[in-house]
């Protein structure tokens, strides 16, 4: 089922996820879903927190045609290297706002599949910003929150527009 999207500044996007305990048949239900909301919604990644779930779950696909889902279950995440880059990020809950971000370019990532083995992955480019994007999120943090407290409010503003628009094209 495509599931609804929390929108900026919604205050449940600040919650903080709890570990997720086993990988049981509700949890790969939510799976399902969540990997049709985000290609539904156009995004390349999706934590659980956006659909007011409040479990470390996250689901990416950066591949071309959309066709190789991956599934990230209480990630760990360890920077490698102090240098960081900046990239124009964007975030399903907060549509419409694009700004650059810096992150460490080279992460290390500890999490289990979707069918709750353990995996270890080093990330760099694409992967290491949105698994990065996508943490932040596990633990109540938007990109925007890095943002001058002038964009913030701008971003508040356009959000609040472009849900009005899509309430009345709805
Ligand atoms: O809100 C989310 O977590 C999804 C977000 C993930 C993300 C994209 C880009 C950089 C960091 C994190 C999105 O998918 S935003 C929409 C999108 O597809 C996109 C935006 C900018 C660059 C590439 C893709
Ligand atoms: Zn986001």
């Amino acid at each position: 089922a495509i599931l609804p999207i929390l929108s900026y500044p919604d205050p449940r996007l600040r919650t903080i996820a709890e570990p997720v305990k086993t990988v049981d048949a509700d949890i790969k239900q939510l799976i399902a879903d969540m990997i049709e909301t985000m290609y539904d919604a156009k995004g390349i990644g999706l934590a659980a927190t956006q659909v007011d779930r409040h479990i470390q779950l996250i689901v990416m696909d950066l591949s071309e045609n959309n066709d190789s889902p991956r599934v990230f279950i209480n990630p760990k995440i360890t920077p490698l290297v102090e240098d960081k880059k900046p990239y124009e990020e964007g975030c399903l809950s907060v549509p419409d706002v694009y700004d650059s971000v810096e992150r460490p370019v080279k992460v290390k990532i500890e999490a289990l599949d979707g069918e709750g083995n353990a995996f270890e992955e080093i990330a760099e480019g694409l992967l290491a910003v949105c698994i990065q994007h996508e943490m932040d999120h596990l633990n109540g943090v938007l990109f925007v929150d890095y943002l001058s407290s002038l964009k913030q409010t701008r971003a508040r503003d356009k959000v609040r527009k472009y849900l009005k628009a899509r309430e009345k094209q709805l």
